[in-house]
């Protein structure tokens, strides 16, 4: 598969596709037309046949795309024919909202410990998933080969998170604290900060209402 050389842009495009198309899959459409996936997503019909070019194009002149070939390619450019170990670090609101979320489970983020300094929570289950310390964070990792952490302590614990990662194996992070972690490069991260959405709402609600 040539998805070396591919824009980011089009990769953050890439999971959009893989929700619309799971929704036609469940909704038993077999094959659509880059119009009616248009009409769908709101990319224009050119930018679809473009980005879905990028990866040996999938559909056939007036036959359009089958559904389930294309969900399933993109699945595979996304990285989802595997399974990943996932950790959370802060047990707090948070990361227990993440804990019970069901849907990373399904496409294969795989929830294997949480971990707190807390004592409070250190001992709980959530979803079946124990909050352990700390303190085991690097072993646990390293012995149960975790591939992602998500990041979900206050702001001032996650640094001192970040600098433990890189002394394990691990190779991305999934930031949701608002601080830019600083990081050897070969770690991915990506970080979700809220408030920098919220405050985008707030911009343009503001232009509504002037
Ligand atoms: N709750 C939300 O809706 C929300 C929304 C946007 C952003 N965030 C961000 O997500 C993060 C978590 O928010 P929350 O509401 O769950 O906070 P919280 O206070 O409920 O939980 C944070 C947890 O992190 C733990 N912790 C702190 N430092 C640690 C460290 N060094 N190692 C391990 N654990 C540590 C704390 O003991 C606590 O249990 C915050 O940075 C917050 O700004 C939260």
């Amino acid at each position: 598969m040539k998805d070396k050389n591919i824009s980011v842009a089009v990769i953050r495009r890439l999971p959009k596709y893989h929700r619309y198309l799971k929704e036609m899959l469940d909704n038993d459409i077999k094959r659509i037309s880059s119009k009616e996936l248009s009409k769908m997503i709101g990319f224009t019909a050119s930018q679809i046949r473009q980005d879905l070019n990028n990866f040996g194009g999938f559909g056939q002149q007036g036959y359009g795309y089958n559904v389930e070939d294309l969900y399933n390619e993109i699945g595979k450019i996304l990285g989802l024919t595997r399974q990943y170990n996932v950790v959370i670090v802060g047990a707090g609101n948070l990361g227990q909202a993440l804990a019970n979320y069901s849907s990373f489970d399904r496409l294969g983020f795989k929830l294997q410990a949480m971990f707190d300094v807390n004592p409070k929570v250190i001992g709980l289950k959530i979803n079946n998933v124990e909050v352990m310390d700390m303190d085991k964070f690097e072993q646990f990792v390293d012995e149960n080969n975790v591939e992602i952490v998500y990041i979900c302590t206050s702001r001032d614990g996650a640094q001192e998170v970040a600098d433990k990662i890189q002394k394990t194996k691990v190779r991305a992070i999934w930031n949701f604290a608002p601080v830019d972690l600083k990081l050897k490069s070969d770690i991915i991260v990506e970080n979700i900060h809220l408030i920098d959405n919220l405050l985008t709402v707030s911009y343009f609600l503001k232009e509504n209402l002037e």
